[in-house]
């Protein structure tokens, strides 16, 4: 559709825009990135012939854009800039109006009853149609917007040029103006290019993005372009961590800021407290950790502070275990969006708590163990009347910094230690009477300081893996036993 090779151009004989080769295909969603004054305005211009180029060939479907008459052109492309000033008393109607003026024809040019029907979708489509009377100076500034994005649709254009569309627009209608944009763009074949300042957006909108810094491109491609945190970084000058979108496959980024003054150190064993009563164990630090967890509530990776084990009783039906934990959280004060929360039908003073410091890694773990409903992972036949006590819960709090990767580590360590816990105790599986591996109903929570040198691995080759593996064995072998005496006692 575009087609633009070794464009130079800018203000003066410095130009802005350094060489630039850029193909925009029919109906793609193009999103331009860059930092403030990297040019994108300035290659914009250029593009529109708002501004002469010095060198180089823009083309637009094959056909020198400078040979475009500015009626032509009007049909080709429509353009919402940031400076589109209007400074007449025109109402919301009329502005949209202006932008079906290239089809009017006759020398009295008057909109036909097509011209108005098309003005009539996009305003309503911009949902505009309500301030269709109200004068536009009237207007808030994303109002302003969405009648703007109205009058260039009303265009009916080829190709859309968009100056960062969701300025001055809430959450709502960013989202509502994209997806119409997106949905326009699939009905009609629009092709779409865009300049976007929030890389998030970009990356959920756009087919492909290129990357612009001090009038030349760093990169061109797919929105996983964004995934090189280093080049964003190089660019954008900040700190950027690229994260995968939790349910579209697309990354998101996440910024951090300087942050001066964080401890370089935290005491593990005195920065939590326990308050424990027939109903919970509630572990609460001073601060936030980074946890991996299967909780009912807080599972996930998450940042919490409170860690709660409720119990409940043997024949406890599971009918809505997150809503039963979130009200016992809400009748205890505990703040829902900080807690991780699990369930157990063991006796809560069966817990076991161990804090233990391996070559300067401080660990705090807290099992409560049932084994009742023990199951051997590998034997396919499975016992569905599962009503005895019977699950093992494990929260696994570490002073360490952890990648993700080492916290799936960590979560893969505990789990081998509390395998080996039920084999070394002959725990058997009572339906294949094979070794157990596990309950069937099995919570394990990791939860690290991220203070210190970040630690990718936290596997048995490590020493973090290994402390994971001593205290955790050590803590379920307890917890069993502790189990073990009460079945026999009652
Ligand atoms: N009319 C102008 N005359 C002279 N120089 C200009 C003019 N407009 C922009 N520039 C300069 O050109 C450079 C690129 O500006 P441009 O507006 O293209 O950047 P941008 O990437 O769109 O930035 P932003 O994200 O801040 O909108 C800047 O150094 C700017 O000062």
């Amino acid at each position: 559709m575009i087609q633009v090779k070794n464009l130079v151009g800018g203000y003066s004989d410095q130009p802005i825009i350094q060489g630039v080769d850029l193909t925009i295909h029919k109906g793609e969603f193009f999103g331009l990135l860059g930092p403030n004054g990297s040019g994108k305005t300035t290659l914009f211009k250029l593009i529109t012939g708002g501004l002469p180029k010095k060198h180089g060939e823009i083309t637009i479907d094959g056909k020198p854009i400078s040979k475009l008459s500015n009626l032509e052109k009007a049909r080709q492309m429509a353009v919402l800039t940031q400076e589109a000033h209007v400074s007449f008393d025109f109402t919301v109607e009329e502005i949209v109006s202006l932008g079906r003026y290239a089809f009017q024809k006759g020398v009295l040019k008057s909109l036909s009853k097509s011209d108005r029907a098309v003005i009539e979708e996009v305003m309503e489509l911009a949902d505009v149609t309500r301030y269709r009377h109200k004068q536009f100076r009237t207007i808030s500034g994303g109002e302003k917007q969405r009648v703007l994005l109205a009058k260039a649709l009303a265009q009916e254009p080829q190709l859309l040029l968009l100056d960062e569309p969701t300025n001055h627009l809430d959450v709502k209608h960013s989202f509502y103006m994209l997806d119409l944009l997106k949905n326009w763009q699939r009905k009609h074949g629009l092709t779409i290019f865009a300049i976007l300042h929030d890389l998030n957006v970009a990356s959920l909108y756009a087919d492909r993005v290129a990357l612009l810094d001090e009038g030349r491109f760093q990169k061109v491609g797919s929105v996983d372009v964004l995934r090189n945190e280093k080049q964003l970084q190089d660019v954008y000058e900040v700190e950027v961590k690229a994260q995968s979108h939790p349910i579209v496959p697309k990354p998101q980024l996440l910024m951090t800021p300087h942050n001066e003054g964080v401890a370089q150190s935290v005491d593990l064993k005195n920065s939590f407290h326990i308050d424990q009563n027939e109903g919970v164990i509630h572990i609460a630090f001073d601060q936030p950790l980074r946890t991996l967890s299967n909780s009912v509530v807080g599972e996930g990776i998450q940042w919490l502070k409170h860690f709660c084990n409720f119990h409940v009783q043997k024949n406890y039906d599971g009918g809505d275990p997150v809503d039963d934990i979130q009200s016992w959280l809400r009748h205890s004060g505990i703040s829902l969006e900080q807690t991780a929360g699990m369930m157990t039908a063991v006796k809560l003073d069966d817990m076991v708590l161990l804090e233990r410091e391996y070559e300067g890694i401080q660990l705090v773990v807290m099992v409560t163990a049932g084994v009742g409903n023990a199951v051997d992972i590998t034997n396919e036949q499975r016992d569905e009347n599962m009503s005895k006590i019977g699950t093992i819960n494990t929260m696994l709090f570490v002073d360490a910094h952890f990648t993700d990767g080492a916290l799936v580590n960590a979560s893969i360590s505990a789990t081998e230690a509390k395998t080996k816990a039920l084999h070394d105790l002959k725990v058997k599986d009572s339906y294949s009477n094979t070794p157990a591996t596990g309950t069937s109903t099995d919570s394990l929570l990791i939860g690290a300081t991220q203070i210190g040198e970040k630690t990718p691995y936290a596997g048995s080759g490590t020493v973090v893996g290994k402390a994971i593996g001593r205290t955790v064995y050590e803590a379920t072998v307890e917890a069993i036993r502790k189990y073990r005496v009460r079945q026999e006692l009652s």
